[in-house]
């Protein structure tokens, strides 16, 4: 379980990155933090592994206050996966996988097979492990960078937009191949987003933010057009706008489910 208490993040210049986020994040799950630019998501994500410290309030992992465990040893056992792969261009696909378990000791076989069998799990063909990023699509460069996020079997997963910059029929692609890998492999999961429909596709809990580094809804994404907090919230999640307008209508026997517009949207369930 990861838990923020009373969080804020004030740099030097003046700017409230975050301020005073209280949340926990339950073990095992996905926790999305969406908001506009410069609400503060990526400077909350990166006080989980100290690539930030807070100037108030504390980030405690199973209990421990972070503050406490070496910033090294702590980074290398939590996953990161960020929006441009961030890979090693000079290294082949293999190697950049095996980096963390290589710094962790792991022997070099033992890491081979481990990201070789890692980069199965994330849907990429063994021919492409001897090849550089470049020589990747993003999509596929974007995977490498999750089976790296995970090659030190971590328990948590940070993930900051990390398909942000693929076209959107890979991003598609991308978020059910982290839904299923979510439902094997069980990790605790933070996403940064500022797309509230990937939010609610891959959260169980979902944490909208604004500028200031302010939590304004925090619940399971039903909760957020069941009952927005907010006009703010409400103009996020689109909750007056068509597309979430949902209603029913009897076409030949069964229960249609259409938009605004009366496109149809699915079937409801007998
Ligand atoms: N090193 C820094 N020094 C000063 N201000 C910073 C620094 N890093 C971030 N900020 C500011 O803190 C605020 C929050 O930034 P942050 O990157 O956490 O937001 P974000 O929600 O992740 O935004 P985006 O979606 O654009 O990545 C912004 O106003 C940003 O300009």
């Amino acid at each position: 379980m990861i838990e923020f208490r009373g969080v804020t993040k004030q740099y030097p210049d003046g700017t409230v990155a975050v301020g005073g986020v209280d949340l926990v994040v339950p073990p095992r799950t996905t926790t999305v933090l969406v908001g506009t630019s410069g609400s503060g998501k990526t400077t909350l994500l990166r006080m989980i592994n100290r690539m930030v410290d807070p100037t108030d309030g504390a980030v405690l992992i199973d209990g421990t206050d972070v503050a406490t465990v070496d910033p090294v040893r702590l980074r290398r056992s939590i996953g990161y996966v960020m929006q441009n792969s961030g890979l090693l261009p000079h290294r082949t696909v293999l190697d950049n996988v095996m980096t963390v378990p290589l710094l962790k000791g792991t022997r070099r076989q033992t890491a081979r097979a481990r990201a070789m069998e890692l980069l199965e799990t994330v849907g990429l063909d063994a021919s492409l492990a001897q090849k550089y990023p470049a020589q990747l699509s993003g999509g596929q460069q974007q995977r490498v960078g999750v089976a790296r996020g995970l090659a030190a079997d971590p328990n948590i997963l940070l993930m900051d937009e990390p398909f942000g910059a693929v076209d959107p029929l890979v991003r598609q692609e991308l978020q059910q191949e982290l839904r299923r890998l979510q439902r094997e492999l069980g990790k605790t999961v933070v996403f940064v987003t500022h797309d509230i429909d990937e939010a609610f596709l891959l959260g169980d809990q979902v944490v909208l933010l604004r500028t200031g580094g302010r939590v304004v809804q925090s619940g399971e994404p039903a909760e957020f057009l069941a009952s927005p907090a907010d006009d703010f919230v409400s103009g996020f999640v689109g909750a007056d706008r068509g597309r979430r307008r949902l209603r029913l209508e009897e076409v030949g026997g069964r229960r249609v489910v259409v938009d605004e517009d009366g496109r149809p949207a699915g079937v409801l369930e007998p």
